[in-house]
């Protein structure tokens, strides 16, 4: 399965296909733009999300609300572009509002400045509208496709907030990770997307603080998975281990710095015996292990447990309060460009990490078991539970 993305962040439409989705999967257009929803939603996002109301448009793939085969087009219009469409035309010739309204003061930490010197543009705005996160939109379109396909054998997919700027939400009050329906409805209600509602009162008022500061924050999402079957993914090649696409699934995404499974970082914290999780067997359950440290992956591939993978987002990079920059043609010193912008986006990187996340897993999935239709594939991965129960 692959897809691609397209559209700028002020043009006509959002646009992706996906080609690779096996035929006779029911499409519910409720559940793809409940989650178009889940990511324009959070507290400290700016006025843009009050514009846009992301709904998809499906043209092509699914017919009486199952999937063909076919590739599949998904679409989201741009409701900014009615206030863009001079500036942001793909027909219209250039109009001296253009010149006048170019962006030469490149964002510190945005992609403004190199990805100018490296396409040849002389306005940043030919830039800043693709680099724009507005383009995770159509990946959580695709993920939220690629999230009824799982649901179809059994995997669950969810993001939510662990860390807002330096606020952490209390590991002690997660809900079971093999409830991952109790953790949905306690995350989904809460606007900054976590489920310690004491974290999430003080992340509130750190958003506020900041934003009068005109200053903004980054955090750390956590993204689990259940129901995974063992084995997705190899040992044999390097670009064989699923958890090393994951790692670059969650990279990819705006913002993002570093990636962990399981106990991450602090895995280097204790010895070995303390790390590792012990296997044990038992005629139910088969084998299974004792704890999750190492987040559900041994070997590049999946050993059964949930997949537990976390992702640390930087802070927004354009501030009111701008940074120091040059005019790229001038060469003045100058402070940086101020777009209009978002004070936080984490809760809203949640959900976008968790689509990322059910794409990988299904492109995992289908390369494993037949991709052409869901009944074959769900009996293929009947077939194999069964196989493993035997093992
Ligand atoms: C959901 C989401 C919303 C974002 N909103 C903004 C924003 O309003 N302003 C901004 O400067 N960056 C925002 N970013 C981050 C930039 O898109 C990102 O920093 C930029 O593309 C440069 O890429 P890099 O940080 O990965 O190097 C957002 C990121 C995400 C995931
Ligand atoms: C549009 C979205 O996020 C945008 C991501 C973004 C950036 O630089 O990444 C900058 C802002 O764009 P604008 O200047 O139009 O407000 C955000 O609003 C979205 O998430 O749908």
């Amino acid at each position: 399965m692959r897809y691609t993305t397209a559209g700028e962040s002020h043009g006509p439409q959002l646009t992706a296909i996906i080609e690779g989705i096996p035929a006779g999967l029911m499409v519910s257009v409720e559940q793809i733009n409940a989650d178009l929803k889940r990511r324009q939603q959070g507290y400290g996002r700016g006025n843009r999300m009050k514009i846009e109301s992301d709904q998809v448009q499906i043209t092509s793939g699914i017919r009486h609300q199952k999937t063909l085969g076919s590739p599949i087009t998904l679409q989201v219009t741009n409701r900014d572009y009615a206030h863009w469409d001079e500036i942001m035309s793909p027909t219209a010739e250039a109009t001296a509002a253009n010149s006048v309204r170019q962006v030469t003061k490149p964002r510190p930490g945005h992609a403004d400045l190199v990805g100018g010197e490296k396409y040849q543009h002389a306005d940043l705005r030919n830039v800043l509208e693709r680099s724009s996160a507005r383009e995770t939109t159509m990946r959580v379109a695709v993920g939220s496709l690629c999230k009824q396909l799982l649901q179809a054998i059994g995997v669950e997919v969810l993001g939510f907030v662990q860390q807002l700027g330096t606020v952490k939400a209390d590991l002690t009050k997660l809900p079971k990770i093999s409830n991952l329906k109790a953790l949905a409805a306690v995350t989904n209600a809460s606007d900054v997307r976590t489920y310690d509602a004491a974290a999430a009162a003080e992340m509130h008022s750190l958003i506020d603080q900041t934003k009068k500061a005109g200053d903004t924050l980054g955090g750390v999402v956590e993204v689990l998975a259940t129901g995974l079957p063992v084995g997705l993914g190899s040992y044999v090649s390097a670009d064989t281990k699923l958890d090393a696409k994951l790692a670059q699934a969650i990279i990819s995404i705006n913002a993002f710095k570093g990636v962990e499974f399981g106990d991450g970082f602090s895995l280097a914290d204790h010895p070995g015996s303390q790390d590792m999780d012990e296997i044990f067997y038992s005629e139910t359950k088969g084998f299974y292990r004792g704890s999750d440290h190492l987040g559900g992956f041994e070997g590049g591939m999946t050993n059964g447990m949930p997949l537990v993978i976390k992702g640390v987002m930087k802070p927004i990079p354009t501030l009111y309060k701008p940074l120091r920059s040059v005019d790229i043609h001038t060469k003045e010193a100058y402070v940086a460009n101020v777009e209009r912008s978002d004070t936080t986006a984490v809760p809203a990187a949640a959900v976008v990490a968790e689509a990322m996340v059910a794409i990988t897993l299904a492109q995992a999935v289908l390369a494993k078991f037949d991709a052409d239709a869901l009944p074959r594939l769900q009996t293929q991965v009947k077939a194999y539970h069964d196989e493993l129960a035997q093992y």
